[in-house]
């Protein structure tokens, strides 16, 4: 099937042109159909289900009436049962996309009904507001969210965007909201290509339109935990090495990939029926970082002037600002899009920043189309958001972003607790937990063991886990290592990236056999024991937008030392036994770890040092630090409601072009 296609004559489209709001769709032919399903779970729904009422008690009873509000009962919905949120009906439009939901929602078990999506009481006879009990209902609104990202775990992964995309989709599809996931469906011809195995040709193909040609992509699904995996099958993304790069380098057609991937994101709502039905033109895009930027140019270039998307709506989520998919301004013309506007991508570097005299600066940046056409910005955390409208912290871009400063978000990452559990992380040689610590020294061993480094359970380990690059804040390290290996500790690292830092930690661990360990690579049952295995896990990132490890190792009892930046400032709070209330055996003490600044050697030396000290010398104070750190939230739950607030204040606005 062909994407949309752009007849060049009619595209007069300025950026701003569309900024009013732009009529509804009419309903002339939708129905309303009195419908018995769960919301994120239309497939199973249809099957196995068999009705109950839920008029006042839901725990049983016969159905009030044939229209009237029924639920189903099966496992699913069981195990939905404290989100107490049943689709009572649902809308479809002209092309047979679910585009409004009525749901019946319950607080405290007292049950009322709601209408929502974009039924209007003009075309569409309302039932009267129902609350049966006291409490005042509970609202909620359910929308068609679409993550667009490069990497999604467990199917694909190189970092933390991985992680974010693999867990918290979850967390709004528990919460009665219709998600799908797209990625790209990599092969790079190694065992890891099996976690795609339970992915399913949906036998859709289509043609999109860029870079000269018609591509034909594919598209696979997998239903698992209330989300549609959707992935983007192309050629281009079988080949060795890992999703951006191999040992050669970053791939040279990367532009290619992601345009690709966008254009089949756009297209995917409209014609993938999954579960039965397509998701429609009525979508929240939640485009994750420049692999997936051009979505919100797309929406507004390509397909709202011709009336498509007009109702859709598309939210930024920066990971990393570091990154921006910046290409020569001559490939514009091969990214399907209608060259009225190449303002939107177009980007002029600074002249300090030119390679050469007949260097123009000019170039494509695909983060920064996102920032212009996207309806709301996100970063993944509060301080990141602040960080990033400063010179220092916006790489270019601070002044566009502080121009949207009023749509610009920070919603701290949550991680998933499920994966990164110490009571039952299959990784690890022993499980344990904030109540039960005994597990955690017996990790420490193992992994002394497995790293065939002296047995020494007294000994304070230190652990680094992450890309081996100038983010990570690996030079500190290697400047620091010499002085910190004087010291009776451990330190382990595992990392890839740098080829220069990966022969670095090569010849480090010659040099200090009986102290260091570069582990070189990615692996992930590693990194789970090393952040189990350690005492203490080092951060000392020159920025981080969230950063993943210090909550990981905090869920460990492992104990972060961090460069205050971004999220890690939010996210560890610096160790305080003087706190009120706190006594020498560090009784009522705050905190969950060290936090030092400047970034400097000699900072990240006295915080580590003092960590080292409190290891060595007040293990009641250790233990309250490990306690503190295991029994904090890390699940999605925070964020999603965050999430949810944005995606509302996104369909309040008009598009914002
Ligand atoms: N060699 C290796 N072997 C095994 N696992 C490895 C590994 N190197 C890294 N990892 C894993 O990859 C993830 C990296 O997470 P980070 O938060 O450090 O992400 P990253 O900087 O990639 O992502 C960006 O996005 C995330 C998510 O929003 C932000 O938290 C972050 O600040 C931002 O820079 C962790 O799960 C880590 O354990």
């Amino acid at each position: 099937m062909e994407s949309l296609e752009i007849p060049r004559l009619l595209l007069h489209h300025h950026p701003r042109a569309s900024s009013s709001p732009t009529p509804s769709r009419p309903l002339s032919n939708s129905r309303l159909l009195p419908q018995l399903v769960f919301p994120s779970n239309l497939k199973k729904a249809t099957k196995n289900a068999t009705l109950r009422s839920i008029s006042g008690d839901t725990d049983g009873g016969s159905p009030a009436s044939p229209d009237g509000p029924v639920s189903f009962e099966d496992d699913e919905i069981q195990q939905r049962d404290e989100d107490r949120a049943l689709l009572l009906s649902r809308e479809i439009d002209d092309f047979g996309s679910l585009v409004g939901f009525r749901l019946s929602t319950t607080d405290s078990g007292k049950t009322t009904t709601d209408t929502r999506g974009d039924l209007r009481s003009d075309e569409v006879e309302e039932p009267e507001d129902k609350i049966v009990g006291e409490d005042k209902a509970q609202t909620r609104v359910t929308h068609n969210i679409v993550f667009v990202t490069s990497e999604a775990a467990p199917y694909s992964k190189t970092g933390g965007l991985a992680d974010v995309c693999g867990s918290l989709p979850i967390a709004p599809a528990a919460r009665g909201h219709r998600v799908m996931v797209i990625s790209p469906r990599y092969q790079h011809g190694t065992a890891a290509d099996s976690k795609f195995s339970g992915a399913v040709d949906l036998d859709r193909n289509i043609n999109v339109s860029c870079f000269g040609a018609a591509q034909e992509v594919g598209f696979s699904h997998e239903y698992r935990e209330g989300v549609d995996w959707v992935f983007v099958d192309h050629p281009s993304f079988h080949r060795p090495g890992n999703p951006y790069g191999d040992k050669i380098g970053t791939f040279a057609d990367n532009q290619f990939r992601f345009t690709l991937l966008s254009h089949a994101a756009c297209e995917a709502p409209l014609v993938l029926p999954l579960g039965g039905f397509t998701y429609g033109e009525k979508c929240l895009f939640l485009v994750n970082d420049w692999h997936a930027s051009l979505v919100s140019v797309l929406l507004a270039a390509k397909y709202r002037p011709y009336g498509v998307y007009k109702d859709a709506r598309s939210i930024l989520v920066i990971h990393n600002i570091a990154h921006q998919g910046v290409e020569p301004a001559i490939t514009y013309s091969n990214l399907g899009l209608p060259h009225e506007w190449y303002g939107a991508l177009g980007w002029v570097f600074p002249t300090w920043a030119r390679t050469h005299a007949l260097d123009t600066g000019e170039a494509v940046n695909f983060l920064k189309g996102a920032f212009v056409t996207a309806d709301r910005i996100v970063t993944v955390s509060k301080g990141y958001s602040w960080e990033i409208t400063t010179n220092e912290g916006g790489f270019g871009l601070h002044e566009i972003l502080r121009d949207r400063k009023s749509i610009l978000s920070g919603i701290t990452n949550g991680i998933d607790v499920t994966e990164w559990d110490p009571s039952s992380d299959e990784h690890l040689a022993s499980n344990y937990s904030a109540e039960d610590l005994s597990g955690k020294v017996k990790c420490k061993v193992a992994l002394q063991k497995e790293l065939g480094l002296p047995v020494r359970p007294d000994c304070p380990m230190i652990g680094f886990v992450g890309r081996l690059d100038y983010q990570k804040g690996i030079e500190l390290i290697r400047q620091a290592i010499p002085e910190l290996m004087q010291d009776d500790v451990q330190f382990v690292m595992l990392g890839s990236g740098n080829p220069i830092y990966e022969d670095w930690m090569r010849a480090t661990e010659s040099i200090y056999k009986d102290k260091f360990r570069g582990w070189v690579g990615f692996n992930v049952p590693v990194s789970h024991r090393i952040t189990a295995g350690c005492d203490i896990l080092l951060m000392p990132s020159t920025f981080e937008p969230c950063g993943l490890n210090q909550l990981y190792a905090m869920r460990y009892g492992t104990i972060p030392v961090v460069h205050e930046t971004g999220g890690l400032r939010d996210t560890v709070q610096n160790f305080n036994p003087f706190a009120v209330g706190s006594n020498a055996e560090g009784c009522n003490a705050e905190g969950t770890g060290w936090t030092f600044t400047p970034l400097t050697k000699e900072s990240m030396l006295v915080a580590l040092r003092y960590a080292i000290q409190t290891f060595n010398e007040h293990k009641s104070s250790w233990e309250g630090l490990i306690k503190r750190g295991m029994t904090r939230d890390y699940t999605w739950g925070n964020a999603a409601t965050q999430y949810e607030q944005i995606i509302e204040w996104a369909f309040m606005d008009p598009p914002y072009c």
